[in-house]
């Protein structure tokens, strides 16, 4: 019998920690039981809330330093922003590699928000970031690359399927964008259940008596949990953005095969008596997809399919746009601080 609702919750569902705080790991797991995390998720939010710990001071410096070894080494002169970005990627890695001891699975960093809606400049910041992963220790086989889910980024992590880099389709809010993820090969996708901005402007976010049931998300995880099934998906979902238990007992329900659970929720599971069998239980009703919805191309010319789906779903529209603004907003901040620091 488990003890908590954390560990009743890891015999449903694979957990992830939504952190890059090793201490968030340590807390829940144990190594020396053979007790992990699967994946530890990250984002531009994540990283510059690390990037600003005062006891992180150190390896903001670190990797300041390695960058500007590195340029010594090529001969590179960049300055500002760019140098600033390497240091960006560089940090995501030495952070990332504090939490990788409490993981079975893959560390995930994301590429730049800068790039979201350019096929090329994606594939390069993944692959330049899964680089820098086997250049300290961790092999590509653990590292996914989080990529927000526009049609362009779809593209994009197609292409880097074709050489092995594994990929996460993140802020995403509709079954078409699940399609084309699922199209490219990713090996997740990461449903958003808040918008993102409610962990900015805790005001906007809405309480549900019953997440599982009522709120809008829930039918689209579900959704894409059914489509996938029927058409044979080898992509994973992994929820994520949460914001209460509450709300994680009523995604559960929906089995998924994963969900990424920030430090903060894991400590409050962890509090919590486990839950009666029927919290877990669903009476939502899958939605019907037409076959040709389900088999068009999202991905063909430049994924023209997913672009036309994006133009008349204006709220997926607009919460991954304003998840792109708010993670320019965090890598901008970030650069910023590095600059002050060099
Ligand atoms: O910012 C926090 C949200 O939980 C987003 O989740 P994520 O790390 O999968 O992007």
């Amino acid at each position: 019998m488990p003890e908590t609702l954390l560990s009743q919750i890891r015999q449903l569902v694979t957990v992830d920690v939504d952190s890059m705080d090793p201490a968030d790991a340590a807390r829940h797991t144990s190594p020396e039981n053979g007790l992990l995390f699967c994946d530890m998720t990250s984002n531009q939010a994540i990283l510059g809330g690390q990037a600003e710990r005062p006891e992180n001071a150190d390896l903001v410096k670190q990797a300041i330093e390695e960058v500007k070894a590195t340029y010594k080494e090529s001969g590179a002169k960049k300055e500002g922003e760019a140098f600033a970005m390497d240091v960006i990627d560089v940090l995501t890695v030495l952070v990332a590699k504090r939490v990788y001891p409490y993981l079975k699975g893959n560390v995930h960093a994301q590429t730049s928000p800068c790039a979201a809606y350019d096929i090329d400049q994606t594939v390069a910041h993944a692959t330049k970031l899964v680089n820098l992963f086997e250049k300290h220790g961790i092999p590509k086989s653990r590292v996914c690359i989080k990529i927000p889910t526009s049609a362009e980024s779809m593209v994009a992590c197609h292409k880097l399927k074709q050489v092995g880099i594994q990929t996460l389709a993140t802020c995403l809010f509709s079954v078409p964008q699940a399609l084309a993820a699922s199209q490219a090969n990713c090996i997740y996708v990461a449903p958003y259940f808040n918008e993102l901005r409610v962990h900015f402007q805790p005001t906007i976010w809405r309480e549900y008596a019953n997440p599982g049931k009522e709120h809008p998300m829930s039918q689209v995880v579900f959704d894409v949990k059914n489509v996938y099934k029927k058409i044979g998906s080898k992509t994973l979902v992994m929820p994520a953005s949460l914001v209460t238990c509450k709300e994680i007992i009523g995604l559960v329900s929906l089995k998924p095969d994963h969900i990424t659970i920030s430090g903060g929720l894991l400590d409050k599971l962890a509090e919590l008596p486990p839950e009666s069998a029927e919290a877990f239980q669903t009476d939502l009703v899958p939605t019907v997809f037409s076959e040709s919805e389900l088999t068009a191309d999202y991905l063909a010319n430049d994924g023209a399919l997913l672009k036309e789906s994006l133009a008349k779903d204006a709220e997926t529209t607009r919460k991954l746009d304003d998840a792109l603004k708010l993670f320019d907003e965090c890598e901008k901040k970030t650069k910023q601080l590095i600059l002050s620091m060099v």
